[in-house]
């Protein structure tokens, strides 16, 4: 199956931006395109907000034919929406001065990105002169909107607006899940198999009524949607930012994400899969921490354990095997808001008669 590109902004290579709050499931959605791209050469950027860059490496042991190394460049350890200039543009433009530079580039965000500064970095001279935004695409996480995950404690929001009259929301997730709806093209309600179609329904008018400008909504799970439905939206998103509107805009330069922490959690070997998950799923309840990820050894196993948790919502596959010479050592990603007791998380993700 082909993907086409719009004949708009001839001769500029196509970029498309992938956002979405933590574990909506980007990663997922981007692997399924790799898969079906049909021979196209596309060019990934993945940025993750942890420090270990396990979205990269998770892309790469799919082991999909035709997507090299070379065509996944990580930017970890930080949020695209604040490292534009030093690390965004610069990879950019190596990007798009290979010899064989790639057809269309999908750009994967933190998932505490705010998609605004990266559109507008699409603005500068040496990026615009050679790419444009082909769509900015929103992957919604539909259980946890469901679940109010980033929707306002009423009552919290009328005390603290009487205190301070400009005040917009009380919950930090409800500010970076609205900015990521308002740049998009196209959104992608993800994870359905999770919620009734009257549930689905409900949310996608919810997400409309966000929304300032009609933007097409599709649903699916486990983001197995055709490329073509995905590439070749032709947005030029990039001469558009004023319909765009972002929290982001009134706030001289604050970021929401300040209000995230993220830290690194080394684990030995593990007696069992299972017992892990156990453990970092009463972890995530007991903290609050909202995604956990990473890998781990477990013994008499020859294979990689990856894990990966969404609130208390644990997943786990065996999915490669270790290279020769590779440090078999585990490590876990926690990301919550500020304030997590990183002392505490990580003897309780450590301690193995459960203790949390
Ligand atoms: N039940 C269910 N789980 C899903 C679906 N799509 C993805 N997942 C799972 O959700 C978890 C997070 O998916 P990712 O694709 O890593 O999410 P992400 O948005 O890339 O996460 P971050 O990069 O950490 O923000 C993984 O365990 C996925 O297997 C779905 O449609 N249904």
């Amino acid at each position: 199956m082909s993907v086409t590109s719009p004949v708009t902004n001839l001769g500029k290579i196509p970029a498309t931006i992938i956002t979405g709050f933590l574990g909506a499931g980007k990663t997922t959605l981007l692997r399924h395109v790799l898969e079906h791209a049909g021979g196209r050469r596309i060019a990934v950027i993945v940025n993750e907000f942890g420090a270990l860059g396990i979205d990269g490496d998770t892309l790469r042991a799919c082991g999909i034919t035709g997507c090299d190394d070379e065509d996944i460049v990580e930017l970890a350890n930080g949020c695209l929406c604040c490292t534009v200039a030093d690390d965004f543009v610069p990879t950019m433009e190596a990007l798009i001065s290979r010899p064989n530079p790639p057809e269309h580039i999908v750009i994967e965000t933190s998932g505490l990105a705010l998609p605004k500064p990266l559109l507008k970095a699409f603005n500068w001279p040496s990026v615009r002169a050679r790419l444009t935004v082909d769509g900015v695409i929103a992957v919604v996480d539909a259980p946890a909107v469901h679940a109010g995950r980033f929707a306002d404690d009423p009552e919290d929001v009328a005390r603290q607006r009487a205190a301070d009259p400009s005040l917009d929301h009380d919950n930090p997730l409800a500010e970076v899940y609205e900015d990521q709806l308002m740049s998009a093209d196209l959104v992608v309600l993800n994870k359905t198999d999770l919620l009734t179609t009257a549930e689905v329904d409900a949310l996608a008018v919810q997400i409309a009524g966000i929304i300032p400008r009609a933007v097409k909504l599709v649903r699916t799970t486990e983001g197995r949607l055709d490329p073509a439905v995905l590439l070749g939206l032709g947005s030029a998103a990039e001469d558009d930012l004023a319909a765009r509107p972002s929290h982001h805009d009134a706030m001289d330069g604050e970021h929401e994400h300040d209000d995230f922490d993220s830290f690194v959690v080394p684990i030995g070997a593990q007696a069992s899969a299972e017992a892990l998950v156990a453990r970092l799923a009463a972890v995530t309840e007991a903290h609050d921490v909202l995604r956990m990820k990473g890998f781990a050894v477990v013994e008499g196993k020859s294979m990689r354990l990856a894990v990966q948790g969404v609130g208390t919502r644990f997943r786990q596959q065996f999915d490669r095997a270790w290279k020769p010479g590779e440090p078999r050592a585990g490590s876990i990603v926690v990301i919550g808001r500020q304030g997590l007791d990183r002392t505490a998380i990580a003897a309780a993700i450590n301690d193995a008669t459960g203790a949390v």
